[in-house]
């Protein structure tokens, strides 16, 4: 067996055994590459200099910075990456539970390029790890001394047996090429992307290829020359203009060409002074056969700026070459090197004509200050990446796919799409073995009714709340009768249709002791679920509880800058919230609650009425995760507190449940300090004596406003309407979520996480409800210094925008 062979049946067998799947081990292996980079960063680029003689600030900035932000994203986001995604349906599936599973594919092959060595090779690995793959990675052989180092320490902090690492140079590639790989993800050229591509056919293994080609440049005369020639500049001579984005050429009118070589010549300077030879900031051609490559594209063509080369230090000026014509030789392949070339162009036509006369680029630069010549460059052209008045940069935003297109590859990644370009998107659709009368309309014999039948359940997708869905049920329950009725299909099961009450929650002072059994027996948070197969997490909670598919779910994320301010949010007044009381504390077996008495109460805050206390208890993730239900901007936070009230009269939940604002729930957000906050000690030790599922304690002295802060710090706050967070998901509250966080050590909030155990006996870890579209509700910001005169009129405009929306009234 070769020493490939064994590397890949080393990975698949360490695959099989399943660690690879388990998020935390996953989290755990991002958090060891994270450990990597914090302590062998100088290790790291004295390798890179060596190669490539780019400075240490360099490596950090150019390489291992981008790292880092990808390791944080998917550290925070993978539970939620790799939860399973509900997805909208039609009449037919709307009792069934419908969503997608990202699954790992198996064992991926990471076939890295030599010019920034650490991002394209381990930027794929954390997508490989995130997706629960294992995968072996290949370092280029042409940076010799990077691919050492990754080989000798990438084994010292990651699994070595999922995450080998073969080095070697194209032999040894072509015989990993040989073994089977469920994806090969490669980064290089186009002429070896091919090669890659026909060697995966042969198992019909799905791929990457990361490309490169010609990126073209169009600077418009309307433009600002100094800056756009800077960037320019800036994106050309960065890594020796050895960069798959780099612009590889200018396209200009003729009459700014020689404004354009003067401006860039000014940012050489700027950037590396007179003498870039000895500037520590500018790099070095990779080896000398790409010295020569570079070399000898200068043929024919004017040099107007640098030029100057010494090949046993593969070093070439910045340099820029005018009056480029097409057929130059520089202009026949991607030049990776410090060469600019400079074509005319008539105008914008023409330079679109040239550009689309081309591959598909990976990227594609456009300056100007006219929209409509930016508008018309994105319209009429087609690239992996278009950017305006910029070069390079969008490789450092997460939030975008980074990837080509045609010519210049195919698949993307980075952030999420890493995730996902190396997941399997399993569709999955779990219905229940009732209702049999409604699949009558699609079992033979055919006939033109039910066609008609067919075409309105399948043609129809479903945005309906609860209410409607209910009506649904009971539509399809008739038209099941009426099918069967006009059919001969004989059927022995009766169609049966449940109504269950929808209230069947678990909010419990407020919620009954009967329907807490029933429930608790049930749901579960996403963290319980792979343990015990017949409990319902989140994502399935819909289909027992219908109102947790509703349109006015919670939690929600709450984006900044997309809430409404809105003047008539005063301050709220609390009420017996100072006085000194003994509390009961009791394990609900989902979370912990901590009963308030009825005497506390509530006004204020643009409430409609007076409220009562009910509760309060937390959400929190655990070893380390965060777990608040809330998250501001897409961050979720360490832990959450949720205060309970009641509107008077009524004297529980299923009397509140039909008043949207029949419950108002405070939020507090904690953040992690460095000391421990005193005032939890006592809930902390509390929680060390509710261990199990039903035990209770008495916490003896306890006075709420130890633990949030007074009245007058709470005028700063968010409003939505929306539900409880767990079954049955009532849509019933008026949400206020402090601007105010609350402290909390990493102490405490180990302390918290490791005491108490779920009703299932597992340890009580990541209770919380995942966020949930915000389906068209507006979230508000209060003002400091309303009053409080808007109030009723307020609340009469949320509640006729929402009515209106869901159809219920007009
Ligand atoms: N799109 C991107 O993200 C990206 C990033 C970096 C580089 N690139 C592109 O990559 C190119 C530069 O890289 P390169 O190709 O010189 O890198 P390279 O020479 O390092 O080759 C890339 C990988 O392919 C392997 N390889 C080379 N020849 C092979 C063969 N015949 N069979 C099998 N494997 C083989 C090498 O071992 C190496 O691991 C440029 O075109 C650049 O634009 C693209
Ligand atoms: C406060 C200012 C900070 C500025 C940071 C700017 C960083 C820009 C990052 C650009 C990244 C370019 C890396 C390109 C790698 C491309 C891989 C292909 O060859």
């Amino acid at each position: 067996m070769s020493r490939e062979q064994q590397a890949v049946a080393r990975a698949r067998k360490a695959f099989e055994t399943g660690r690879s799947k388990s998020v935390e081990h996953r989290i755990r292996q991002l958090k060891n590459l994270q450990r990597l980079f914090t302590e062998k960063q100088s290790v790291i680029s004295a390798a890179v200099k060596k190669d490539l003689n780019k400075s240490e600030v360099g490596t950090q900035l150019y390489e291992t910075l981008g790292l880092e932000g990808e390791l944080n994203t998917a550290i925070n986001h993978l539970k939620e990456w790799a939860a399973p995604r509900p997805v909208e349906k039609n009449l037919l599936t709307i009792s069934d539970t419908v969503y997608i599973k990202p699954e790992p594919l198996g064992v991926v092959l990471i076939i890295g390029a030599w010019n920034y060595p650490w991002a394209v090779t381990i930027q794929p690995l954390i997508g490989a790890i995130a997706a629960g793959n294992a995968a072996v990675i290949k370092p280029s052989e042409v940076c010799v001394h990077t691919a050492k180092v990754m080989e000798d320490l990438l084994p010292l902090y990651i699994d070595k047996e999922l995450y080998p690492v073969v080095t070697g140079g194209v032999p040894e590639t072509q015989e990993l090429l040989r073994q089977r790989f469920d994806h090969i993800f490669y980064t290089g050229n186009s002429v070896v992307g091919k090669l890659i591509m026909e060697a995966a056919a042969k198992n019909l293994t799905p791929v990457t290829l990361e490309l490169g080609g010609k990126s073209p440049c169009y600077i418009d005369k309307n433009c600002d020359l100094t800056i756009a020639c800077r960037r320019v500049a800036w994106g050309k001579y960065t890594n020796c203009g050895q960069t798959c984005i780099a612009p590889d050429y200018i396209l200009c009118e003729p009459s700014i060409q020689d404004r354009v070589i003067e401006e860039v010549k000014k940012a050489i300077k700027e950037f590396y002074t007179d003498n870039p030879k000895t500037c520590p900031d500018y790099g070095r051609i990779i080896n000398q056969r790409h010295f020569k490559r570079i070399m000898n594209m200068l043929e024919g063509s004017t040099v107007a700026a640098g030029g100057d080369n010494e090949e046993s230090d593969c070093y070439i000026a910045p340099t820029v070459l005018r009056d480029v014509k097409p057929e130059a030789k520089v202009m026949q392949e991607e030049i990776f090197g410090p060469l600019l070339p400079i074509l005319s162009v008539s105008g914008l036509d023409e330079a679109i004509k040239f550009i689309n006369k081309g591959e598909k680029p990976l990227a594609l630069y456009c300056f100007s200050s006219d929209n409509k010549v930016i508008n018309r460059m994105t319209d009429e052209t087609s690239s992996g990446g278009f950017l305006a008045n910029d070069c390079l940069v969008h490789f450092s935003v997460g939030s975008l796919p980074f990837g080509g297109v045609g010519n210049s590859g195919m698949g993307c990644y980075h952030g999420k799409y890493s995730f996902d370009q190396l997941s399997h998107l399993r569709s999955c659709l779990i219905k229940k073995l009732n209702m049999e009368g409604v699949n009558s309309m699609r079992y033979p014999p055919h006939t033109p009714k039910k066609l008609g039948w067919a075409r309105f359940f399948i043609l129809n997708s479903v945005d309906l709340g609860w209410v409607g869905r209910m009506a649904l049920l009971a539509v399809m329950a008739v038209v099941a009768a009426v099918v069967l009725q006009t059919t001969s299909v004989p059927f022995k099961e009766k169609s049966n249709v449940h109504f269950k009450p929808f209230h069947q929650g678990d909010s419990e002072p407020i919620r009954s002791a009967s329907h807490r059994t029933a429930v608790s027996a049930q749901w579960c948070y996403q963290s319980q679920y792979s343990c015990d197969d017949t409990c319902r997490d989140p994502i399935r909670w819909a289909a027992q509880f219908p109102s947790c598919g509703g349109l006015r779910q919670s939690p929600i994320n709450i984006v900044s800058t997309k809430v409404h301010v809105n003047s008539a949010l005063p301050p709220f007044n609390f009420i017996g919230h100072t006085n000194t009381i003994n509390i009961t504390v009791e394990n609900k077996g989902h979370s912990a609650h901590f009963a308030l008495p009825q005497s506390f109460r509530l006004t204020g805050g643009a409430l409609p009425g007076h409220y009562r206390a009910a509760q309060f208890h937390f959400h929190w993730g655990g070893n380390g995760r965060p777990g608040s239900e809330h998250t501001i901007d897409g961050e979720q936070f360490p832990m959450e507190l949720h205060i309970v009230h009641i509107k008077e009269p009524y004297g529980s939940l299923a009397e509140a449940e039909h008043d949207m604002a029949g419950i108002a729930l405070l939020a507090f957000l904690f953040e992690e300090s460095s000391d421990d906050n005193p005032h939890l000690d006592s809930l902390i030790a509390s929680l060390g004596r509710v261990k199990n599922n039903g035990s209770s304690t008495v916490i003896p002295n306890f006075r709420l406003s130890d633990i949030i802060p007074s009245d007058k710090d709470l005028f700063s706050y968010y409003r939505y309407v929306g539900s409880m967070t767990t079954p049955g998901c009532e849509q019933a509250v008026a949400w206020t979520l402090f601007h105010r966080t609350l402290p909390i050590s990493s102490r405490q909030l180990d302390a918290i996480t490791q005491q108490c155990r779920f009703w299932t006996g597992q340890p009580m870890t990541d209770i919380f409800r995942p966020t949930q579209p915000l389906d068209g509700r507006v979230v508000y910001r209060s003002k400091a210094g309303a009053a409080l005169g808007g109030v009723m009129h307020w609340w009469v405009g949320v509640s006729s925008v929402l009515l209106g929306r869901t159809g219920l009234i007009h």
